[in-house]
């Protein structure tokens, strides 16, 4: 890889022609410039109809992409045979030099919950594991925006056609595209849960092998599917999203007629250098309607039996997997309270060092499904949720984020969200099952769940 930092796009060019040649291969040209703010709604929204994507972490960095440069899919849940190509495609690439993190060449992506599900017709547009190297990209933070473009380029290419084609995109990002349809005039019919009475029933199932020994905890989902009477915009959800959930991540990733996006609370883990850290979400109360009250629920929460053996599984879980892998582990020693729309949540946060070699696929690969998603033991709730579940969960539940040049990266777990596709709105939610859980307060806590999609695509803020 050659770093030109001060060099102009024309020069990099150049550099990559020569490579080329020299390496008798094509070589990726990344290039990014900071470029005046723009809106990353407009942006995302700029090129209907194209592979696009967008995040936003909880410190408010946004990273959109429009059109693939490069796939890297994977079947079962091979991550290192992605993290294989990419380093062999960051070997031969010339870049400019992208000092912000979240700009430059990085890959966006995520997999399906379950390693070898059978896709049902919400999921079809949905690899096993798919991250892309985007074309064009904006990032954003603190007020600053950068534009990276990546293009790999031939022995023959012709430098000039080239840079027309940037000279086009700078152009396009600055044509603002109005957004659509107001969500508030949709009409949205839910369809009867059918499976509502089997769903409590398998819960009873799971507390009576819970009582005899055979697991400990296992999380359930629930879909509920609505229909729309009129084309929904993803934009104008995901953009509602945004705003209803300024703590937390929002993602949306557009593949094919599909649109998956949601604003979770739950980080799986971030990578900095070698710090490293997850946070453990699990345990759940709704939110009070003053703060007396959401102050004195939250204080319920902390104290709840149920929903400490619930959470304590997680945190037990999370920090194993960090002594294995780091050092100087750090567990928070008791819960903190974790707002997030109509719920509130416990949350631990845990932080070590990554030991020499550790890369962030590793972690995503061994910590997925924590038992905040999966449950305990972790092999036996996962055949519990494929069993029990009547649907699949896709990429619902799994991690989803980036990775850069440098193997730093952040990844969430994709919950509280759903499938767009036209009308048709495919929404999941679940809660973890212990051997204290009540069914019926359980479809309560799901219902909770489903309210941020559910707002959104109403256009309604959740307040
Ligand atoms: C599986 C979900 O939530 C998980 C994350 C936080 C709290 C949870 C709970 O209290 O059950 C769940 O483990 C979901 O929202 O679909």
């Amino acid at each position: 890889m050659i770093d030109k930092s001060q060099r102009s796009l024309t020069e990099l060019l150049a550099d990559g022609i020569v490579l080329t040649h020299e390496k008798n291969t094509p070589i990726l040209i990344s290039w990014t410039e900071e470029i005046e703010p723009i809106d990353m709604f407009h942006f995302y929204q700029l090129e209907d109809g194209i592979e696009r994507a967008f995040w936003r972490d909880d410190d408010h960095m946004s990273i959109g992409y429009s059109g693939v440069c490069e796939s890297f899919e994977a079947d079962s849940h091979d991550l290192e045979a992605i993290e294989r190509a990419w380093h062999k495609r960051l070997d031969l690439s010339v870049q400019s030099n992208a000092k912000e993190k979240g700009t430059g060449p990085l890959l966006f992506g995520g997999m399906s919950y379950h390693k070898n599900a059978k896709r049902d017709a919400f999921w079809t547009d949905f690899p096993t594991v798919r991250f892309v190297l985007p074309s064009l990209m904006v990032s954003s933070k603190s007020g600053r925006a950068w534009v990276t473009m990546n293009r790999i380029i031939a022995k023959e290419e012709d430098v000039k056609q080239v840079l027309q084609f940037y000279s086009k995109v700078r152009k396009k990002l600055r044509s603002i595209t109005p957004l659509g349809a107001n969500l508030a005039e949709i009409t949205w019919n839910p369809e009867t849960d059918q499976h509502i009475d089997a769903w409590k029933n398998a819960i009873s199932s799971l507390t009576s092998e819970m009582k005899e020994g055979l697991l400990q905890k296992v999380v359930l989902a629930r879909r509920k599917i609505l229909r729309a009477n009129q084309t929904v915009d993803p934009t104008m959800v995901l953009k509602q999203l945004d705003s209803n959930h300024p703590q937390g991540y929002i993602f949306a990733l557009n593949y094919g007629e599909s649109t998956f996006l949601g604003a979770t609370p739950e980080q799986l883990v971030r990578k900095m250098g070698n710090s490293l850290e997850s946070s453990s979400v699990a345990g759940t109360i709704q939110r009070g309607h003053t703060t007396k009250e959401d102050d004195r629920l939250g204080e319920e929460l902390l104290q709840d039996a149920k929903n400490r053996s619930e959470h304590d599984f997680v945190v037990e879980s999370i920090a194993q997997m960090f002594n294995e892998f780091c050092l100087d582990v750090s567990v928070q020693k008791t819960p903190s309270l974790l707002k997030a729309g109509k719920v509130q949540h416990l949350h631990t946060p845990v932080k070590g060092i990554t030991k020499e070699g550790v890369s962030l696929f590793d972690m995503i690969s061994r910590l997925h499904p924590t038992p905040a998603m999966g449950g305990k033991p972790r092999s036996v709730a996962v055949e519990k949720i494929a069993h029990h579940e009547t649907f699949d969960r896709g990429w619902y539940a799994a991690p989803i984020g980036w990775i850069d040049q440098e193997g730093d990266g952040e990844f969430a777990v994709a919950i509280r969200s759903g499938v767009l596709q036209g009308k048709t709105a495919s929404l999941y939610a679940g809660c973890g099952i212990v051997e204290a859980s009540d069914p019926a307060s359980e479809v309560e806590e799901t219902e909770l769940k489903f309210a941020p999609m559910l707002h959104a695509l109403k256009g309604e803020t959740h307040a």
